[in-house]
């Protein structure tokens, strides 16, 4: 399984959508060209087949130790549970911030204290969100071996907030590669993809630069 196979799959699945103006707004506010939907991979049985085979692959090759998968609330969580199921291995999710009713609580599930525990993304923009997760897990005594993610934007921000917390992470396919096979197969123009690439040279001030004048 190599990565041009997730970026085809996310292209011919529609995960990947384009609108200029008005912009997509991310959760960290950046005012985006692009969107990746991988949660659009729940509906499609082969090609979400694809990817948890990807992320055991990754993961196998890594040969980091670990006992429990972690998925980040909400999207990656059906993830982390075909890839708990196929390793046998129990499974936790986590929300970014803890629930205000009930137990008041960030991680589900059963966490052992000192469990080693690999964390499943479905995308990494600025890193905030699984930066946030490692932090809530390590809360509750965990040790956090690694992140790994379906997709990535390659932002030099992710890699600083991983840094911040002693990690570093592992994406299926990434901004870089997924342009590159859109424009070969005919998925994206040039011209939208030096769009992309332009968004990517500053992504908190893309939209005000082109759109807004500020
Ligand atoms: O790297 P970041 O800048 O933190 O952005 C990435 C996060 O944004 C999306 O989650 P969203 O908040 O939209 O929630 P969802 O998973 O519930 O859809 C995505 O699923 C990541 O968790
Ligand atoms: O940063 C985000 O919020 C984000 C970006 C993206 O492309 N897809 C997504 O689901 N979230």
């Amino acid at each position: 399984m190599g990565k041009v196979s997730i970026a085809e799959s996310l292209l011919k699945i529609k995960a990947v959508s384009l609108s200029l103006d008005p912009p997509f707004t991310w959760v960290s506010g950046i005012k985006s060209p692009i969107y990746c939907d991988n949660r659009l991979f729940i509906s499609y049985v082969d090609e979400r087949r694809k990817v948890v085979d990807a992320f055991i692959e990754k993961i196998t090759n890594s040969g980091l130790e670990f006992n429990v998968i972690a998925g980040t609330a909400t999207s990656a969580i059906p993830f982390a549970a075909w890839i708990s199921e196929k390793l046998s291995l129990p499974m936790v999710y986590v929300r970014a911030q803890k629930k205000e009713h009930g137990k008041g609580k960030s991680v589900e599930g059963r966490l052992e204290k000192g469990s080693r525990v690999i964390v499943i993304e479905d995308l990494i923009s600025t890193g905030k969100s699984s930066v946030q997760v490692v932090k809530n897990l390590r809360e509750e005594g965990a040790e956090v071996v690694g992140v790994f993610s379906i997709f990535s934007y390659q932002f030099k921000k992710a890699d600083d907030n991983f840094k911040s917390v002693g990690l570093s992470y592992q994406s299926l396919e990434n901004i870089e590669s997924l342009l590159q096979h859109a424009v070969e197969k005919n998925y994206l123009s040039q011209r939208d993809a030096d769009i992309i690439n332009e968004f990517r040279k500053d992504p908190e001030n893309w939209y005000s630069t082109y759109f807004k004048g500020e």
